[in-house]
């Protein structure tokens, strides 16, 4: 069966700077698939090569079969993407913010409002979908961006760090409505995270990325178990890398958090 990903020896430099080293690994249609990883470590990167937002460099990668590559508008037809950076306008209603999309995506005239009222269902946002988005909470705006990303009905929805900055009870939220979906609709999913409860809520299988580069593969399980009983994402990180967790957040400086945080507040605000 064709896999719903295929990514063969994907490497990207930004100048002399490595951010994805010789990546391979595959998805399964159907699977929810984690790239884990600290700050850094090349998560965004790959998402942004295999949706066609970056050009490849070296190696190639396949949706469904379809080159990225040279295929690209089909690719972009099979994807819905949720980026880290906020998606969504303001001053727009929960609703026009999908029926934006909804046009840009080119879903038909005639199906445009059913498509919009289902999307906004799966979200539990229909109640609230005539006030401007800008009064929505963190969570709600999560919600929205999926129901964006879920209005052309993407075979594969990708997201990057999709609760980052959420308190508990909106990230519970958020997982609930990603993990339905998938029953559901049997959606692949391919997520980055930076937290191993997220890993362990959603994701069949997780490859764990370091500098760039491939360091574990396998379910949340297989990876814990290889780290010992009632691992943390720290003990697994070590284990696999050899490098402390906590140390090399210090050591990637301010910056990358400081980037972390507006992102998170810009999403809050
Ligand atoms: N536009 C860019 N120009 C130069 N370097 C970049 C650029 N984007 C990312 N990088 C660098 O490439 C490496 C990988 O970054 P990437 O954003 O893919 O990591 P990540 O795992 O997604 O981290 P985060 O969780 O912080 O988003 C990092 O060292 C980063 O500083």
């Amino acid at each position: 069966m064709t896999a719903a990903i295929d990514i063969r020896a994907l490497g990207y430099s930004f100048g002399s700077h490595r951010a994805v080293d010789d990546l391979s690994l595959s998805v399964e249609a159907g699977e929810c698939f984690g790239l884990l990883g600290p700050n850094g470590a090349g998560k965004t990167t790959t998402i942004r090569l295999l949706n066609t937002l970056l050009p490849l460099q070296t190696g190639e990668v396949e949706i469904f079969g379809r080159s990225v590559r040279t295929e690209a508008m089909v690719v972009r037809r099979l994807l819905g993407y949720v980026p880290q950076q906020l998606s969504i306008e303001g001053a727009l209603t929960g609703r026009e913010n999908v029926e934006w999309f909804a046009r840009l995506f080119d879903v038909p005239r005639r199906e445009r409002a059913s498509r919009v009222d289902e999307v906004l269902d799966m979200v539990d946002l229909r109640a609230d979908e005539s006030r401007l988005a800008s009064t929505y909470s963190g969570g709600m705006v999560r919600r929205l961006e999926l129901a964006q990303a879920l209005v052309n009905r993407p075979a594969l929805l990708v997201l990057d760090e999709p609760t980052v900055g959420l308190d508990p009870v909106a990230r519970d939220s958020v997982w609930q409505r990603v993990a339905q979906m998938q029953r559901d609709h049997g959606m692949t999913v391919l997520l980055t995270t930076h937290y191993m409860e997220e890993a362990d809520a959603l994701c069949d299988r997780v490859a764990l990325m370091h500098r760039g580069a491939l360091r574990a593969l396998g379910s949340p399980d297989e990876l814990r178990a290889a780290a010992g009983p009632g691992a943390t994402l720290e003990d697994v990180f070590r284990h696999h890398t050899g490098e402390a967790l906590e140390d090399l957040d210090v050591e990637k400086g301010g910056l990358r958090g400081v980037r972390a945080t507006r992102r998170t507040a810009r999403r809050l605000g």
